[in-house]
């Protein structure tokens, strides 16, 4: 696949929920107003703000999977043609894939190997699926399991395992790596590169910027629903001079290992 291509293009998108209370009453409430993101085919974007802000309400839009009471507007523009509800319905799972932020995703009444060979050409399905769990550092005789009977990090990792597919053109990783420990978190992060570097378009949603950091080409910073920038990854770096924004530049200032740095105002 041509890298540079425009594999998403997120215009102008408007999310809002009608509530009802009360009875009758309703009430619209409207988290994201204007939030705008593009990602190019071989480019890792990573999608950083704080909680609330928005991030999670925009992966499931791309999805097709928001709640029925919300209503979505601007434009969704996948591989030059829009998105339409259709198309996500036909296209997740296969070209584009999906990494939850909640392990409540997995079915509870299905054995996680199951899950993972979901969407896998029959043929190799047995064997793909002992290749992913020794790759994400998960034993054979766990597949037998049901999620209830696996830990959060092990949850997670059967996750990433699920978005391991051929012909991948887009990968929406929510905030994959909570509560994973360091080997595997490299593992994951590197999966995400090689999704990438293969030619697909990679969304990382996270709070860990530094993480995110080791691997992202640019990032976008998102505040209440609207996109404050999208910048190139390293300008995440000595105080944050070159980012464009206050917001972004006290996002950065605020991690721990940047807490000494001198922050003034350019
Ligand atoms: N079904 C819903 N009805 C009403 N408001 C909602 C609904 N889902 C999400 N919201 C609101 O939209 C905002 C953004 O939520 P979202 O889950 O996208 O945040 P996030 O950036 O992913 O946060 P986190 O980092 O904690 O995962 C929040 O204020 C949330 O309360
Ligand atoms: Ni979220």
């Amino acid at each position: 696949m041509k890298k540079d291509k425009q594999i998403l293009s997120v215009k102008n998108l408007n999310i809002s929920f009608t509530q009802y209370y009360k009875g009758l009453r309703a009430k619209r409430v409207n988290p994201i107003k204007s939030l705008s993101v593009t990602i190019n085919a071989g480019e890792i974007m990573a999608v950083i703000g704080a909680s609330g802000s928005g991030k999670s309400l925009l992966a499931h839009a791309i999805l097709g999977i928001l709640p029925n009471n919300a209503t979505c507007g601007g434009d969704i523009i996948y591989c030059g043609e829009p998105l339409t509800e259709e198309r996500k319905i036909q296209l997740r799972g296969k070209e584009i894939s999906f990494i939850p932020q909640s392990v409540n995703y997995l079915d509870p009444l299905m054995r996680v190997s199951e899950q993972v060979k979901i969407g896998l050409p029959k043929k190799e399905a047995d064997k793909k699926q002992k290749e992913l769990f020794l790759r994400y550092g998960l034993k054979e005789k766990d597949g037998a399991l049901y999620p209830f009977q696996l830990s959060g990090g092990m949850l997670r990792r059967v996750l990433f395992a699920t978005s391991v597919r051929d012909n991948i053109k887009l990968v929406i990783a929510d905030e994959p790596t909570p509560g994973i420990h360091p080997e595997a978190l490299s593992a994951m992060l590197n999966q995400l590169r090689t999704f990438a570097d293969d030619g697909a378009a990679v969304m990382l949603i996270t709070h860990d910027i530094v993480s995110a950091l080791t691997v992202c080409d640019r990032v976008t910073v998102l505040k209440d629903g609207q996109t404050i920038e999208t910048t190139m990854a390293e300008n995440f770096s000595l105080d944050g001079r070159n980012l464009k924004h206050e917001y972004s530049r006290a996002l950065w200032n605020a991690l721990p290992q940047n807490s000494f740095s001198i922050y003034k105002e350019v």
